[in-house]
């Protein structure tokens, strides 16, 4: 399967939903107030969130329609979504230097944070940056085991230490061993526990301390893994961890199956942090850079342009 195709199939549940959420409105003859108020409800219900809902309402209204039909409707909503996401739209870049550039990787247990990680870093060896994982989710025996299997995988050195061992010294030996050996990116794991803030934030900021002592720049990226099945949920975590933990991007996972994938447009409108990739799946060529256009028109359910 071609990625386009992959990524269509992955928002085919979310266009689905939104399609249903829309059927009937697009053949209402009149495009009057009450047809324009339904059509913003079925938006919102559709997760892509009030202030894009509005703003695409408002696009529909200024087009003055003969009469309006489904394809139509889905072409001014693709646009309208394109509009939202173009400006968040940015692949993670290898700028740091002396290296390694590091990226410390965030977000709530279960979100797909390792996995990410994996597919992050074949990615970027595909660009042919040298990549080193490094375990520092010390928390949980089974965290470290995952991201060495990964590393395996994706045939990238992983720095990992005991469990229970302290983060911030994985992370310095990550840094010292990728400068020794030329890596260009170094990405590491991190604890995520939205219930426990100020454990968290403690760590993360031992782990920042040790990381500025080295390069004052780093972590030149603080990625944040959201899971798009937990709809409205992301943009909560997206605004504990932009507070707590300095978040300079997004990356949201799992699209393919569910049909919360409006969450995206909610999370670009609101926010405006950068969103990177988007998985679409566990394996390793699952995670692509975030292409507005097809993304949107892959949510209104048309073909790619
Ligand atoms: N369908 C699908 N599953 C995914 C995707 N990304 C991750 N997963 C799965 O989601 C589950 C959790 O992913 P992990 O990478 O273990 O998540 P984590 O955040 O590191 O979680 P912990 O290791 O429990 O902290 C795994 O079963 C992954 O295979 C994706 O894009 N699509």
């Amino acid at each position: 399967m071609s990625w386009m195709d992959r990524l269509r199939g992955g928002f085919a549940k979310t266009a689905e939903r939104i399609g249903d959420n829309l059927t009937g409105l697009a053949t209402r003859q009149a495009l009057d107030t009450s047809t324009l108020d339904d059509i913003e409800e079925a938006l919102i219900a559709s997760d892509l969130g009030p202030e894009a809902s509005r703003r695409i309402r408002e696009a529909i209204a200024a087009r003055r329609f003969e009469q309006l039909d489904e394809r139509g409707l889905r072409t001014i909503l693709a646009e309208e979504i394109e509009k939202i996401l173009a400006p968040v739209a940015r692949p993670l870049e290898v700028t740091g230097f002396p290296r390694p550039h590091v990226v410390l990787v965030i977000g709530v247990n279960g979100s797909g944070k390792t996995t990410t990680i994996g597919k992050l870093g074949h990615w970027l060896q595909e660009q042919d940056y040298g990549v080193m994982l490094a375990a520092g989710d010390t928390f949980r025996a089974a965290a470290i085991e995952q991201l060495k299997i990964w590393g395996e995988r994706i045939h990238a050195p992983v720095i990992a230490g005991k469990e229970g061992g302290d983060a911030a010294g994985i992370v310095f030996d990550g840094v010292k061993q990728a400068a020794a050996t030329g890596i260009d990116a170094l990405i590491v794991d991190t604890a995520g526990r939205l219930q426990n803030k100020s454990h968290l934030m403690d760590e993360l900021a031992k782990v920042r301390r040790v990381l500025g002592r080295l390069n004052p720049e780093a972590p030149h990226d603080v990625v944040l893994v959201l899971d798009a099945t937990t709809g409205q949920n992301a943009l909560n975590q997206i605004k504990v961890f932009r507070e707590t933990a300095g978040v300079t991007g997004l990356i949201m996972t799992k699209l393919d199956g569910t049909a919360r994938g409006g969450i995206m447009v909610a999370a670009a409108e609101q926010f405006g942090l950068p969103i990177h990739a988007i998985g679409v799946g566990e394996g390793v060529d699952d995670l692509r850079p975030f292409d507005p256009r097809a993304v949107a028109r892959a949510i209104a359910g048309l073909p790619p342009a």
